[in-house]
């Protein structure tokens, strides 16, 4: 939805691109070369954000940062394995992050809260939407919600893969127009960015171009996941049809003039998929690293949900069910040859699937609005 939004505080009139949009900031943006928290930068993000928010923009913010301002804060006595110090340093980094940002906002008449969240929490539809419902009644009561990875709590295989991964499930979740990732750099580059004949690439059609042949593996000094899982995280949120847009968070103004109309700001924008997603559907294509069990289905069943008629997955052409599941838990459905064609939320748990496998006239082991295919 496009809107000029009424001007009653003598600010120009811009027509937005965007008036819902999640803003994903990355510890790069926020830490100086030295670890130190840039509260030069911080403050200025935090001003461009207070603007659109007064110009009726709702904004959602993705703040890493935790580890990294932890990090130059305590010194250690004897040195801690790698889990350790980052329960150790977020739990130190977070409180010093939020309370920043707190104040920072505060000088413009705004409030901020924090919500802390883990990869478990979007593995089930309850706490999901308890999720969503805590980051709607902020936004409703004009209260900037800032997001990060409960750092304290999840390690290992509990983790995000980084803060880009948390930021595609927040926008995705929250239906918002645009997600807007800044990092240390323009956008993607079509070589290595420290190669002076690489450029940015301006437009990339979602979810359709190969992009790994352009990026690098390497990170920046404080990154977690690095550009792949932008890329991969971006052209997933883009065929969900949100705009994704990779741009620099220290280039001075990038926010306001990313959503002003007919800017030319040098940026990667992930051009939106036009065909609609149900939010259930959304919700189950993040949710792979979730599934508890597999589907195996025979060739007629492939071919019938491959083909032009929406169909759910019967009983009748299960052949093999693994894992043990309940019902709404999230399965993966596998063909014959053993490939993945996607991911949906089950009618029934593993027990009774199993016992029902092969039978005709029962309802759908899948619902087709419970299923989303790869
Ligand atoms: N083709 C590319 N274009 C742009 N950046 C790239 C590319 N390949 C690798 N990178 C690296 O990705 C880094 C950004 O990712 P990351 O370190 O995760 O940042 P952040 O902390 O903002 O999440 C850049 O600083 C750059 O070094
Ligand atoms: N939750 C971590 C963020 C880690 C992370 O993903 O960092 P980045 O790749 O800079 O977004 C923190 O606050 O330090």
């Amino acid at each position: 939805m496009k809107r000029n939004l009424q001007n009653n505080c003598q600010l120009p009139i811009v027509d937005w691109q965007f008036n819902r949009i999640a803003v994903k900031i990355g510890s790069n943006v926020l830490t100086r070369k030295d670890g130190t928290l840039d509260i030069t930068r911080m403050s200025a993000l935090v001003d461009q954000v207070a603007e659109l928010h007064r110009k009726g923009v709702e904004v959602i913010l993705i703040s890493s940062g935790a580890v990294a301002s932890g990090r130059s804060e305590i010194k250690v006595g004897k040195k801690l394995d790698s889990v350790s110090a980052r329960q150790l340093y977020s739990a130190v980094g977070q409180a010093k992050l939020i309370n920043r940002y707190y104040e920072l906002f505060r000088e413009h008449g705004m409030t901020c809260g924090q919500v802390l969240t883990t990869k478990e929490n979007f593995g089930s539809r309850t706490h999901y939407l308890n999720q969503k419902h805590c980051m709607e009644v902020m936004l409703e009561n004009k209260v900037i919600p800032i997001v990060n990875e409960n750092d304290t709590i999840s390690v290992t295989e509990l983790m995000f893969t980084d803060n880009d991964e948390l930021s595609g499930l927040i926008a995705t979740m929250m239906g918002m127009e645009a997600l807007i990732i800044l990092s240390n750099i323009d956008g993607i580059y079509n070589g290595n960015p420290s190669d002076p004949s690489s450029t940015v690439i301006r437009e990339i059609d979602g979810g359709k171009e190969d992009l790994s042949e352009y990026v690098q593996t390497s990170k920046s000094s404080f990154g977690r996941g690095g550009m792949l899982t932008k890329c991969n995280i971006a052209q997933k949120v883009a065929d969900e049809g949100i705009t994704v847009i990779i741009a620099n968070g220290k280039k001075d103004n990038i926010l306001v003039d990313l959503l002003a109309k007919d800017n030319h700001t040098v940026c990667t924008r992930f051009i939106p998929s036009d065909k609609p997603v149900s939010s259930v559907k959304k919700w189950i294509a993040h949710s792979e690293g979730f599934a508890k069990g597999e589907i195996h289905i025979n060739l007629g069943a492939e071919e019938a949900l491959l083909g032009p008629k929406a169909t759910s997955i019967l009983l009748v052409g299960v052949t093999r069910i693994t894992g043990d599941f309940e019902k709404d838990d999230i399965v993966k459905i596998i063909n014959e040859e053993g490939i993945q064609l996607g991911v949906g939320c089950v009618g029934y748990d593993s027990t009774e699937a199993r016992k029902l496998i092969g039978c005709r006239d029962k309802k759908p082991l899948i619902h087709y609005d419970y299923l989303y295919l790869d």
